[in-house]
């Protein structure tokens, strides 16, 4: 089949490289140029990994233009545009935007809605395209994408058109996932229900992890041990830092205020969007119950990027902890082997420690395990769970969730 892709982010790229690998014949479309350009010269704009090697493997499969014409003749397209939350509610003008472009070329083709949007976004998007339109949630996650988009838990395919959602399920037999066929809405329920669950549990564990440190227990033995039970399982569950990325924040902003306009509210997702924003200063005060005050010391913070395998630092909690330790007035280095901020000095991991008073751990990249040795005599925060307490000066470390 000839298939298009609107929106060449990491859903955009994942789901082109996959299709492509399956002998489908590959348009994108971006109105980034440079994005563009680069990928004509098979170079990834985006690390996650295996990626790039997808894009030169499958380069005979795949084209990638600015140029809305290139969809005349494709059977199916993608919009997988960007979807931000501003001041609070979703920005949809991306999808729109890429709809009324796409239109005029379209023949009898297929419009499937990638992207996460509210309910009631395809029918708006179906006035303007017309009726051939499914809504086909993706659940990657950044740092396996590729693995997660060539075998996903469950695909989810919204449709009215039966036809057309038969299609798009052909298009996906191959992972051999289970494909649920559902209404428009709930297939754009299902993915904020899924994002906000996953956030819920997130936050759960995160307000557990604060009662442990004041009683002198571990989170970490609470989650495994009520991760046994089936109905909870452990994943999920791992204490930290906060949730980040380019998906939670958005997304339990997205459905709470959308549910508020028709009449509903959230609690509980509120409640664990609340309990998220308190993460970073809790980080930062547990360094300065180590250190005093912080103002002109030097804090080293290990990982930029939302979480490992990725260079992604939108809505990065390190980020957050970066400007509270500045507006409390450290001087703030950081190193992370993939992502970058302007927000801090970069150095490298040796610099990052040897040249500081303080340390926090945000990312848990693979090579900051096993760093004991490298932390003697630091101050340390592990804002990760990736450090061994027996083997740390118990005087100068804290860790979250781990009661003293
Ligand atoms: N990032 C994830 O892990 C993830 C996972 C599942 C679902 N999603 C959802 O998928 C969507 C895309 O996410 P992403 O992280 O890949 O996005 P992104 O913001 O990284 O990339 C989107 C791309 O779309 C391009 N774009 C914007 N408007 C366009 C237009 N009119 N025409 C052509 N290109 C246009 C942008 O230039 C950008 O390159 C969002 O709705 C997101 O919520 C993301
Ligand atoms: O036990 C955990 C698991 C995750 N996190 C944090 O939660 C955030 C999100 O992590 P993760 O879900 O692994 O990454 P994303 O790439 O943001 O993926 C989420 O968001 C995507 C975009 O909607 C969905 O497709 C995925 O299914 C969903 O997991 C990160 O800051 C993690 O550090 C924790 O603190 N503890």
């Amino acid at each position: 089949m000839k298939i298009g892709i609107v929106g060449l982010g990491i859903v955009g790229l994942s789901t082109g490289v996959v299709l492509a690998e399956q002998g489908h014949k590959v348009v994108g479309i971006d109105i980034d140029e440079n994005r563009v350009q680069g990928l004509n010269c098979k170079r990834s704009p985006i690390y996650d990994p295996g990626l790039q090697e997808m894009i030169e493997k499958n380069f005979n499969n795949l084209k990638f233009t600015t140029d809305y014409s290139s969809l005349s003749d494709v059977d199916v397209v993608f919009i997988t545009v960007s979807t931000p939350t501003v001041n609070g509610k979703i920005y949809l003008g991306y999808v729109f935007d890429a709809a009324k472009k796409m239109k005029e070329y379209l023949s009898d083709s297929i419009v499937v809605i990638k992207s996460t949007v509210v309910p009631g976004t395809a029918r708006k998007v179906k006035d303007i395209v017309g009726e051939n339109v499914v809504v086909n949630p993706e659940f990657l996650k950044e740092g396996s994408a590729i693995l997660d988009t060539k075998s996903p838990d469950r695909i989810v395919i919204g449709s009215e058109n039966e036809k057309a959602g038969d299609i798009v399920e052909g298009l996906w037999r191959f992972t051999g996932s289970t494909i649920l066929r559902t209404s428009l809405e709930e297939a754009e329920m299902i993915k904020y229900a899924a994002n906000s669950f996953l956030a819920v549990k997130i936050s759960f564990i995160n307000e557990i992890a604060n009662l442990c440190e004041r009683i002198g227990c571990d989170v970490n033995v609470i989650a495994n041990a009520i991760g046994m039970d089936k109905r909870i399982s452990p994943y999920f569950l791992k204490a930290g830092i906060g949730w980040g990325g380019s998906c939670f924040p958005k997304d339990t902003l997205a459905i709470t205020s959308f549910a508020r306009e028709v009449g509903e509210r959230l609690r509980i997702i509120e409640a664990a969007i609340e309990v998220n924003e308190e993460r970073p200063k809790r980080v930062v005060n547990l360094l300065e119950g180590l250190l005093g005050s912080i103002k002109d010391k030097r804090v080293c913070v290990l990982g930029v990027a939302f979480k490992p395998d990725t260079d992604d630092t939108r809505e990065s909690i390190a980020l957050k902890i970066i400007d509270i330790l500045k507006s409390r007035g450290a001087i703030v280095l950081a190193y992370d082997p993939k992502a970058r901020t302007n927000k801090a000095e970069m150095v490298s991991k040796e610099e990052c420690i040897r040249d500081s008073d303080g340390i926090i751990i945000a990312t848990e990249w693979k090579e900051f395990y096993g760093i004991e040795d490298l932390l003697k005599g630091k101050y340390v925060v592990d804002g990760r769970r990736i450090l061994d307490p027996s083997k740390m000066d118990r005087t100068r470390f804290r860790a979250i969730g781990l009661g003293e």
